[in-house]
Order: C-alpha cells, then structure tokens, then sequence
C-alpha cells in the first residue's frame, strides 16, 4: 500500500518527537523537515533526511504536521493548504480555536485539502474524553486537572518574550480546574526579572491563573517534560444522579502530542476538504490497519 508522504515543519521539541512517531508507523514515510534555517546547524539524527526552508522543496507531500509555536500555526497552514498538502497541528490557545477553524475552514474548502487544529493532548485527545463523558452523563460539571508537568505551550511562550533565554513554565494542580503557573527563566545578561514577570503575567497564556516566576542559572538543570492529567465528571445519565466518570494519565508531554499529530495526519487523509478538531474525526480514523479487523478487535 502507498505509503503517506509526511513532512514535519518546525524542529522543536514537538517536532523531534513527532519525526520519531512517524519513523515508528509503518504506513508513514518522512517527505522531509522544513526549518526556518533549512541545514544550518543540522543536527547528525537529520543527516538522512531532506531539510528545507521551504515545504515547496519537497516532494509529493500529503500532509506537513505543524510542530511550531502555538501563534504561528495559522500563519504556517494559510502558506500550506493553497499547495493543497493537508495540514495538522497542536494550536493550544483554547479561547482562538473556533476563530481560527473559522478562518481556515474557507481555505481549506477553496483548495481541497484538509486541516486539523487543535490535535496535541490537550486540546485533542482530552476533548474526545471530555466529549464522550459528556455524553456518559449529560447534566454534571467536568474537571480537567492538569501535571504537575511542563506545559510546552506556556513554556514557548515564555520564551518568546524579551529578556528570556530560555523557559520552562510548571502546572501545578489546585483541584476543580484551577492551576498555579511555576515559571522558571533562564535571563539575557541584563534583563530584569520584573520587566520579564510583568510581561509574562499580562500574557492570555497566564492572566487568568496564579503566577509566580522565578530566576534559575539554567533551565536545562531543572526541566522533566513529564505531564499528566486527571480528568473527571460527575453528573447525572437520564435521570440518575451520582455517575463519577474518570480518566487519568501520567506521560512524556511532546512523545505524547507527536503520536497523536501523526494519528491525525493519517486520519487526515481520510476526510473531505475542510478544517476539523479531534472531537470532528471518527476515532477508527487515527488507527493504521484494516478497519474490519479493527472492529473485530476493538468493539
Ligand atoms: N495541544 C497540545 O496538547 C499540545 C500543544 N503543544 C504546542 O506545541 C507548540 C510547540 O512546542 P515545542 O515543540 O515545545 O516548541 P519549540 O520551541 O521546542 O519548537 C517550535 C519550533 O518551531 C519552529 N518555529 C517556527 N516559527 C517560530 C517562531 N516564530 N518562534 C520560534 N520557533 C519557531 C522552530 O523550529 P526550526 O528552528 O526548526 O524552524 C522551533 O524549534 C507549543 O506552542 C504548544 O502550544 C505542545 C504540547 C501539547
Ligand atoms: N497544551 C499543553 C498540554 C496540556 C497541559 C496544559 O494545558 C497545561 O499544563 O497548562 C502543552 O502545551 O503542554
């Protein structure tokens, strides 16, 4: 069978980890790595691959997974849907992903080809758990309880401000869906704490949480990209009261947000042109293999 021809565009953490995903699936072959500086510094794990500054590039691309910062995911899939190569990423601005679906769904439409936003673990594969216990017990409140882990999301957003050399930012669990933010910044020599801390706290990413931030000689020394979640419902199924529905799961963040990018980049090439989020994919979709035997094995 053909094989699917992915490209993975950003070399970051999410981009490392989703290269291994697709080298460990058989139905995947690697078309390249698009990287802002093409093969400058390319790092020795590269060397039998192409890597390129521009998707165009390339050959016979399908489907490019979109390993970039958050805020750059648009701009990245409104340059690669018009060649009509199917695009997947893990846009984590959960306020923005109505408005960016919106905006791509046209584009997607207009050039045959397929986007899905919004595809790491959370956004992603919690909204399918959120969704399906929504429906276990209609009437309740969820909780999504995240880490203690490291949010790739608020890390790279701390990155991006002034003064920062580099970032990790914890998620400390507080219980019912609220979390601290433990942020640790490695500075630009003379850049001032306060300056960074004011900048960090007026960000979207943390205004709304508890925000502490601290100065470390070296992030390197401190960070674990372990994570984890806890989520729960408890509500009621018809008219019965007391349903408690739980899921829990203790993960390497960016092994985990590469395996579902390649799950979707797959599922991808399944669906008609447009822009989805995971809850919009049959999840039979994600798997590789013959969907009758998956059945058989799986229902
Ligand atoms: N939904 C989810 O569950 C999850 C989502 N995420 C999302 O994944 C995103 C990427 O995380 P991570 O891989 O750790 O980030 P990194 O900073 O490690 O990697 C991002 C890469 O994107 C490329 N890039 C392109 N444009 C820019 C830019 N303007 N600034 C900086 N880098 C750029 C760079 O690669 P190069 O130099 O090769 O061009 C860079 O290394 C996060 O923003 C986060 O929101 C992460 C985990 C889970
Ligand atoms: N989007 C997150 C993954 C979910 C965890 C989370 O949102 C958090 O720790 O705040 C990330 O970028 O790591």
């Amino acid at each position: 069978m053909k094989k699917i021809r992915a490209a993975v565009v950003g070399y970051g953490n999410i981009g490392r980890y989703s290269l291994e995903a697709l080298e460990a699936a058989d139905d995947f072959e690697v078309a390249g790595i698009v990287r802002r500086n093409g093969t400058e510094n390319k790092p020795a794990e590269l060397a039998g691959y192409e890597v390129v500054k521009d998707i165009r590039e390339l050959k016979d691309v399908d489907v490019a997974i979109l390993a970039t910062p958050s805020r750059s995911c648009e701009e990245y899939a409104r340059q690669i849907i018009p060649l009509g190569i199917n695009t997947v990423d893990s846009f984590d601005i959960h306020t923005q992903i109505c408005g960016y679906r919106a905006n791509m769904m046209p584009v997607c439409k207009e050039h045959n080809a397929v986007s899905v936003i919004a595809a790491g673990w959370d956004p992603g594969s919690d909204s399918i758990v959120r969704t399906l216990m929504q429906s276990l017990a209609p009437k309740g409140l969820s909780y999504t309880n995240f880490g203690p882990g490291m949010s790739m999301g608020h890390s790279v957003c701390v990155r991006s401000k002034d003064g920062v050399k580099n970032a990790l930012s914890m998620t400390i669990p507080q219980g019912e869906g609220i979390h601290r933010r433990m942020v640790y910044v490695e500075l630009e020599d003379g850049a001032s704490l306060e300056e960074v801390t004011k900048a960090i706290k007026a960000d979207p990413y943390f205004s709304n949480d508890e925000t502490h931030v601290f100065a470390v000689p070296s992030v390197d020394e401190v960070r674990d990209m372990g994570h984890g979640v806890n989520l729960v419902r408890k509500g009621a199924s018809g008219k019965t009261h007391n349903q408690r529905l739980e899921f829990n799961m203790s993960i390497n963040n960016p092994a985990l947000t590469g395996q579902v990018l390649v799950n979707v980049a797959r599922a991808s090439m399944r669906m008609q042109p447009g822009c989805y989020t995971m809850i919009e994919i049959p999840v039979i979709d994600m798997l590789p293999g013959n969907r009758e035997e998956l059945i058989a094995h799986l229902v």
